[in-house]
This record gives C-alpha cells, sequence and structure tokens, in this order.
C-alpha cells in the first residue's frame, strides 16, 4: 500500500482531474483519496472536519472512487507517474500536498477531453456497478465541463494576453482587446454589422463590412456610432429648439445651421431652404419649452393639412401674379413653413423690422428670423416678460421704423441741387449751400483725404471671398434679404438697378452715392451705393471702390455692414448694403443736449467701435477712416462701422507675445500730467497698478487698492503668452483719412500701420466726450500742423472722468510705437479701466444709449462732400436715369 502513494506530487492526468473534482465539491480537494475511515489518514483542522462531513455525505461513492484510485494509481505508477499521498503523512508533507491545487489548477487546461476517458475506462475495468458508474461520471462530467469552459476561457485569455504582449501591447491595452473577442465574437458581430449598417444608412458613412467582423476595435466604433446617431436624433428637437431660442438672441445661427441640418440627409441640396423650414416653427414656440416627444410632432407637421396653409396658399397664388417676390413663398416654405405663418405673422406685425416689412406679412416665419437678427434680445424678452432692462430697444426700434420707413411718402425731390452730407463739401455746393440744406446738425467739415500713394503691405486678394450668399456670413445667414435677392437673381438671371425702387438719397460721398432702395415686389429695404464708372476712372478713385467692395465682402460682424449683392453696368458700379435707418454718430451728437455724448454713451459706442476696428485688423484691415461721419447707427441703437474705400488691405501676422509686464506696460506709455510722480491731483484716478505715484495713499479708494493688488498679484504670475493678431507692422505711405484725424505719422509721411486706427479711435473718443476734435484749426493746413505739434489739452468742460481721459491720453501719444493699442492690438484698449466692467461679449445684448425721439430723427441727413459728384437719378420710363452733378 506504501507504493500506491508515493509521496511525490507530479502533474499526472489523472492527479489533475481528482483536483478538479475535488475542487468542484468541497476545499478538501487533494485529501479525498484518503478517506480517514478507510485509509486510516487523520486530518486535522478545518481540512479535517470537512472532510468528515463529507466523508458521511458520499460514504459510497468514496468507497467506489478509493478503488478508483487505486486503480488509476496503479495505472499512473506503471507509467511512473502518479499522486502519492500517504497514511501519517507529516505536516510537511501535507503542505506539499497543497501544491496539487494550484498545479491542478494552472493545469486544468489540459484535463477537459482526455480524461474522462481514462477514468471511464478505469471504471469498467473495475467492474463497477452501472449505478455507480454513472454516479461517477456523472459527478465527474459535470466538473469537467465546468473546467472545460473555465480552462477555454483561460486558455483563451492566455493566449490574447501572450498575443498582445508579442504585439507589443501593454497588459492593459490587451484587455480591451481581450473583451471584444470574448464577449462580442460569433454573437456581437451580426449585431454589429446589423447596427453598422444602419448607421451607414443613417449617417451614410461607409463604413468598411471587413472592419466590421474582423476588428474588435470595430465593435467599440460601432457602439459608439450607433450611440452617436440616436444621441443625435434625440438631440435634433430639443437642440434645434435651444438653437431657435438662442437664435433668437442672435447668438446662435452658426449652431442652427448645423443643428438645423437633417442627419439622415446625405444631400446638402436646399440646404438653406431647410434651414428656414426648421427655423419657422420654432420662431412660434418660443418662450414654449419643447419637448423630446416634439420629433414626432414635426413629422406630423409635414404632411398634416392645415387650415392657415391653405389659407396662405391662396394668398401666395394671389400675390405671385403681381410681385415676383412673392413667388419665393412657394420656394421658402413647405408644410411646416405654412403652418406656422399665422403666428409668425403677428409676432412679426408686433415687432417688425422696418427692412422688411411686406415681406413680414407675406414671409412670416423667415420674417421672424429677421427680427431674431435685429432685435436678437428682445425676442425672448418679448415673448416671456415682453421686456428686459437688457433689451428695451425694441420698442423704441419699433417707433423709430415706424417714422423712417414711409412706403407712402411722396417721391423725394432727387434732382435737388443739395448735396450736403457729412461736413463735407459738395462740388457745387460750398459751406454756406450745406447749411442751408439740413441746418446746423448735418454740417461736418471733415472730409475724407484719398490720396494714394505706396503701400508697403497690402496683400493679395487670395483672402476674399466673392460669393455674396447668406452662407458665408453666418451672422446674418438667416436673414430674409439673402433669399430676396436670390430669388430676384434666379428669376432673372441676375440683379440690376431695375429690381431696386429708389426712394431717397441717404447720403453723398466721394466716390459715391447711397439712396434708400427697396427690392421690386418686396418690402425688403437696401442702401445701394450707385458709383459712377467713369467718375472713378478720370478721378482715379476705381481702386477705392474696388477696395471698398472687396472689404465689405469679407466683413460677417454685427458692428459692420452687410454686402447683399454687387452688380456693375456699362455706366454704374452698385452695392447692395445693409440700410441702416439711424442716421450717424455725427448727427447723433449735435442732438444731444450738450452737443456731446454722455461718458456711459460714448463709452458704449466706442466699445463697439473697438470690436468692430479689432475684427477688421484681425481681417487684415486697416480703417483709416474712423470718424463720427462713418458709424451709422441701426434701429437698435447699436452701431455700424461704414466706408471702405480708404482702407488698407494688409496681411496679418498672428504673433505669440510673451511679455513680463503685459498689464503695467501700456499705462507705463502714458504722457501726461499724471506721468510725473509728485501728481498731487485728487481727480486723477489714474490706474492705480500703472500710476501709483499720481495717488497719495490717502485717496487711494478701496477699489484702487484691489485693483493695486491685482495688479501686484499678477506682476508675480508670469503673464500667459497673448496671441496678437492684427496687422501691428504694416505700412503705408498713403496720405489718407480725414484732416482733424490723421495721426502724426500720416502727416509726416512716415509710413503707417495699424496704429494709425488708434488714434483715430483716441480722436474719435475725444469728439464725443467734448463735442469737438483736439487739433483742429481754422484750415485744413493748421489742423494738420497742431496734430503733429501740438499738445493735448482738455477742455474744462464737461467733466469727463480721469479713466476717459488717461485712455485718450494713452492713444494720441504721437510716436506710433508708443501708442497704446500699437502693440498689442484692441486688446490692449479693452484692458483699460475706462473700460473696466464692460462685457464685450455681450456688448452686443447691451441696451444702446437713448436715441432721440423718433421725429427728431428724421430722415438721415444728407450731407455734402468737397469733391464728390452727387449721383441723381430719375426715372425714364421703367429705367433709371443717374446723372451725375
Ligand atoms: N448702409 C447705409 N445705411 C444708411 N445710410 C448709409 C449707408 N451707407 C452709407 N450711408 C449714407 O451715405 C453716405 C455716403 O456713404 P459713404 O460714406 O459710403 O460714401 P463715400 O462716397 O464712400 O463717402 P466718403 O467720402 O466718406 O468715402 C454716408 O455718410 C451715410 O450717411
Amino acid at each position: 500500500m506504501e507504493n500506491r502513494y508515493p509521496q511525490m506530487i507530479g502533474p499526472s492526468p489523472g492527479t489533475c482531474e481528482i483536483v478538479e473534482f475535488k475542487e468542484e465539491s468541497d476545499s478538501v480537494q487533494c485529501y479525498r483519496g484518503a478517506n480517514p475511515s478507510s485509509s486510516g489518514f487523520k486530518a486535522d483542522g478545518i481540512d479535517g472536519k470537512n472532510l468528515m462531513i463529507k466523508s458521511r455525505r458520499n460514504y459510497f461513492l468514496e468507497d467506489d472512487l478509493n478503488r478508483l484510485f487505486e486503480a488509476i494509481d496503479l495505472k499512473a505508477s506503471t507509467r511512473g507517474l502518479g499522486l502519492s499521498l500517504q497514511k501519517g503523512t507529516g505536516p510537511s508533507q501535507r503542505n506539499a500536498l497543497k501544491k496539487p491545487i494550484r498545479v491542478g489548477l494552472s493545469q486544468a487546461s489540459g484535463i477537459g477531453i482526455s480524461e474522462p476517458v481514462s477514468l471511464k475506462q478505469a471504471l469498467r475495468g473495475l467492474c463497477l456497478s452501472q449505478k455507480a458508474e454513472l454516479a461517477a461520471m456523472k459527478r465527474l462530467s459535470k466538473p469537467a465541463s465546468v473546467v472545460s469552459e473555465a480552462g477555454t476561457i483561460k486558455r483563451l485569455y492566455r493566449a490574447v494576453v501572450v498575443e498582445a504582449s508579442e504585439s507589443g501591447l501593454s497588459l492593459n491595452e490587451g484587455k480591451g482587446s481581450l473583451l471584444e473577442i470574448s464577449l462580442v465574437p460569433e454573437k456581437s458581430t451580426p449585431n454589429s454589422s446589423e447596427k453598422v449598417s444602419e448607421s451607414e444608412q443613417t449617417l451614410g458613412t461607409k463604413a468598411s463590412n471587413k472592419n466590421v467582423h474582423t476588428s474588435p476595435q470595430f465593435a467599440v466604433a460601432t457602439t459608439a456610432e450607433v450611440t452617436l446617431v440616436q444621441t443625435s436624433q434625440d438631440e435634433i428637437v430639443p437642440e434645434s429648439t435651444e438653437v431657435r431660442g438662442k437664435t433668437s438672441k442672435g447668438e446662435l445661427d452658426r449652431k442652427g445651421k448645423l443643428k438645423c441640418a437633417p442627419p439622415t440627409s446625405s444631400s446638402n441640396t436646399g440646404n438653406k431652404i431647410s434651414e428656414i423650414e426648421e427655423i419657422v416653427p420654432v420662431s412660434k414656440e418660443v418662450g414654449r419649452k419643447i419637448s423630446k416627444p416634439q420629433l414626432g410632432q414635426k413629422d406630423k407637421r409635414k404632411t398634416e393639412p392645415s387650415p392657415s396653409s391653405s389659407s396662405t396658399g391662396s394668398k401666395i397664388s394671389n400675390s405671385t401674379s403681381t410681385s415676383p417676390c412673392l413667388v419665393i413663398k412657394p420656394i421658402l416654405r413647405n408644410k411646416k413653413f405654412v403652418k406656422k405663418k399665422g403666428d409668425q405673422v403677428t409676432t412679426s406685425a408686433s415687432s417688425s423690422s422696418n427692412t422688411c416689412n411686406e415681406v413680414d406679412s407675406d414671409l412670416g416665419p423667415s420674417t421672424s428670423k429677421l427680427v431674431c437678427r435685429t432685435h436678437n434680445c428682445s425676442w425672448n424678452n418679448v415673448s416671456k416678460e415682453s421686456a428686459s432692462p437688457a433689451c428695451s430697444s425694441t420698442g423704441r426700434s419699433t417707433e423709430v421704423n415706424s417714422s423712417k420707413v414711409d412706403f407712402s411718402a411722396t417721391k423725394p425731390d432727387f434732382n435737388s441741387n443739395t448735396c450736403n452730407r457729412n461736413r463735407t463739401v459738395c462740388p457745387k455746393g460750398n459751406e454756406s449751400s450745406r447749411s442751408k440744406g439740413k441746418g446746423e446738425f448735418s454740417q461736418s467739415s471733415k472730409s475724407s483725404i484719398g490720396e494714394y500713394s505706396s503701400s508697403t503691405s497690402i496683400s493679395e486678394e487670395s483672402n476674399l471671398s466673392a460669393s455674396s450668399s447668406g452662407g458665408n456670413r453666418p451672422h446674418m445667414s438667416k436673414d430674409l434679404r439673402w433669399e430676396a435677392i436670390r430669388h430676384v437673381q434666379m428669376r432673372y438671371g441676375g440683379l440690376g438697378l431695375r429690381h431696386f425702387k429708389l426712394h431717397k438719397r441717404l447720403g453723398c460721398g466721394d466716390i459715391g452715392t447711397v439712396y434708400l432702395a427697396q427690392l421690386t415686389g418686396t418690402n425688403c429695404l437696401f442702401a445701394l451705393k450707385v458709383m459712377d464708372n467713369e467718375f472713378l476712372e478720370s478721378r482715379k478713385k476705381m481702386p477705392r471702390a474696388q477696395t471698398e467692395r472687396e472689404i465689405l465682402q469679407m466683413l460677417d460682424h454685427p458692428f459692420l455692414p452687410t454686402l447683399y449683392s454687387h452688380f456693375t453696368t456699362d455706366k454704374l458700379s452698385c452695392l447692395v448694403m445693409e440700410y441702416c435707418p439711424g442716421g450717424d454718430l455725427h448727427v447723433l451728437r449735435q442732438r444731444q443736449p450738450s452737443r456731446s455724448f454722455s461718458e456711459s454713451a460714448a463709452r458704449f459706442y466706442v466699445a463697439e467701435v473697438l470690436l468692430a476696428l479689432e475684427y477688421l485688423h484681425m481681417l487684415g484691415v486697416v480703417y483709416r477712416d474712423l470718424k463720427p461721419e462713418n458709424i451709422l447707427v441701426r434701429e437698435d441703437g447699436h452701431i455700424m462701422l461704414s466706408d471702405f474705400d480708404l482702407s488698407l488691405r494688409c496681411a496679418v501676422n498672428p504673433t505669440l507675445l510673451r511679455s513680463s509686464s503685459s498689464i503695467i506696460e501700456p499705462t507705463k506709455r502714458f504722457s501726461g500730467p499724471c506721468a510725473e510722480s509728485h501728481c498731487i491731483d485728487p481727480f486723477c484716478l489714474q490706474p492705480s497698478w500703472a500710476q501709483v505715484s499720481c495717488f497719495s495713499p490717502r485717496l487711494v479708494s478701496t477699489t484702487a487698492k484691489n485693483r493695486k493688488l491685482k495688479s501686484d498679484l499678477a506682476a508675480q504670475v508670469s503673464p500667459l503668452p497673448q496671441l496678437v493678431a492684427e496687422p501691428t507692422s504694416a505700412r503705408s505711405n498713403s496720405f489718407v483719412g480725414t484732416h482733424e484725424y490723421l495721426a502724426p505719422e500720416i502727416i509726416k509721411g512716415e509710413g503707417h500701420g495699424s496704429a494709425v486706427d488708434w488714434w483715430t479711435f483716441g480722436i474719435f473718443l475725444y469728439e464725443l466726450l467734448f463735442g469737438k476734435t483736439p487739433f483742429k484749426g481754422p484750415g485744413n493746413e493748421e489742423t494738420l500742423a497742431n496734430v503733429v505739434t501740438q499738445s493735448l489739452k482738455f477742455p474744462e468742460g464737461p467733466i469727463v472722468s480721469s479713466q476717459a481721459r488717461d485712455l485718450i491720453r494713452g492713444l494720441l501719444i504721437k510716436e506710433p510705437e508708443n501708442r497704446l493699442g500699437s502693440v498689442k492690438g484692441a486688446a490692449e484698449i479693452k484692458q483699460h479701466p475706462f473700460f473696466e466692467g464692460l462685457n464685450w461679449a455681450l456688448i452686443r445684448c447691451t441696451t444702446p444709449p437713448e436715441l432721440p425721439k423718433s421725429s427728431d430723427l428724421g430722415v438721415p441727413v444728407l450731407a455734402s462732400h468737397k469733391e464728390s459728384k452727387c449721383l441723381e437719378f430719375k426715372a425714364s420710363g421703367e429705367h433709371l436715369e443717374f446723372e451725375l452733378f
């Protein structure tokens, strides 16, 4: 018997099989063969107890098995392998005996298939009863199959781990693959492929089937893709809804466009129309929360016939016969569109835009988009609260609108010889004739100079987009006027003067005359700038006209004009621009009680101008002709910087500026009394972070202290590099601008760059606050001399804050390289304390300064220009004839 239990633990198949079997039934495992009752083995501790219990429970079977073990051992020993168990095995031996558990486990993978066969044979060889055999088999086969599965998984795991490690993957990386392989393979692959095909259909993607079936990564990708589809579908309605809500704030046209693009459509045909369709229901829904289920409603709208749609339909057909504009309607509308019409008409009627009134009623939903744009902050407020302090301009705008737009007005006297615009001189006019025309408010002595010479950094036209499509102007892309223009272009093969009805002349400039023009058949109003080609050629002003057109084509900014279209005839070049009904800041200033703006109003206007200039600079445009006459006021009170014929186009090379003193640098350069260390002016609230010496300690306010603290902290922390994307190094030698606004470097002919705009910006702020420019002399020559030689002085009144004066000082530094903004552009100016607390990002939603009553505004002042010829038109039959005089 001793020999039957050799103390050798070997990796024999028999041993392993037993281990597995015992493992399934109990933790005692290998000791099962040493039944204490039969073999005299005495187990101690827990193992012993378990063994006892087990022994009682499986007594008969154990007998059989003991016999079986014997047979196996015999068999194994004949092969020189076997498990040795001995009676009276000592502790060390018992310890050794535990090993097979681990060994068995580790070797389990090899036992599943072959061992039951040898066991069966062994059982038969012992002539066990069939019942015992079956019982044994049952017990053996059960764990065997479990072991087999577990073994397979382990085998796979190892195989993968090995594979992964061979292929250079870390274990963690491999785990990802392992999961894919072990869980996805046969069952999930078809699903994946199914999902993929779904997603292909949905998204129009071209996923490779090969990848679907073979790549473990694909399973992840597919899942992600499907999730994405689901997500986007889920989100279409609420997102669009959001967008619409936000669109009404004038903020998310872009998003709206993105979101409104139907994800199921692979074609972009009719994209524009579909965008409109998406917008329409929302216009009605503004102020409501649309829940997800509205996805269904959306579809419903498409199919459901609606009473309003039929009525609208009849309206369309009626109007179509008479108006080309109305032919647009079927194009613009779809069923959804039509269904919402009734509401839209109401809405647009209450907050109508002056520019497209007729379209408001006819193309209601789209008009709501327009309203969304022009009343970008009022929309929600109108819906929800009817008024908001932040956007109270709506009412005023409507008022201005109604007074400004008068389609029943008698035909203006276009042939009148008054050409009194912009404080400039008309060819036939002079100062006295101008004052005759529009009185005191319209006079401006400022005329733009446009003597070009060489400019060193005019860029190629490569970055100019010639497209006049609204798609390139995200901030205006929802504007109905695009559609109206496009419709005419499509219908008539082009746009011409004959498609416009000219109402009045808005102004006459150096290169052209601007008219208020209505697109025939619509109520869409435009500012139509008409230039005489021959005149431009003869005066060598063609490049200016071209520059202006090219710049206008690039613009897409709320404070800059939109160019809808342009066309040229043999005689004329015309720009179809956004109409600005509020007059210009020069006129507006003259209407102020003290002929100057309050500081807060000035701050608002210069802030918006600053943003417009910053944008222009980033596009590589140095504006060069800033003056109140060129700042037009929109109906909502926000501004629009106009007139680009003197602008310089140049290359912008964005640079990353690393500065250790980015904050204090600008004001260190400030000149003026406060630069002196002995300054004791109590009103001199110089920014403490810059000019501490200006303050006696007692005068430092808490705010100033805080600023100082912040500044000190900022100085300790190394400042972040700053990206400057303005043409700070551009140079031109042209003598351009307006005398009172000309920068010293232009006058001196030293060459100039973008810093000229910061000089003019300083003059502009000065004029808004003090009602005059700082260097104006009795004549232009004296003015120019003053600009170069005279130091800056502030008048005693009106009282203006030291921050404002400090900013002006910084901007009117005669050396351009020391001027505020010359190094870091607009960002440097924005940081000035004069703008402290101003939310730059939301300024377009800020309530603009109050405009004079609408009756006071009247028709924008027509001004004359010293050297310009005004184009006057007369109607001759269906054609317009322009005459230069
Ligand atoms: N979009 C507009 N909306 C309303 N009025 C406008 C618009 N554009 C121009 N005007 C009016 O027409 C006048 C002349 O326009 P503009 O300044 O563009 O002409 P210009 O010939 O380029 O003049 P400049 O001599 O200043 O270069 C302006 O002063 C302004 O009053």
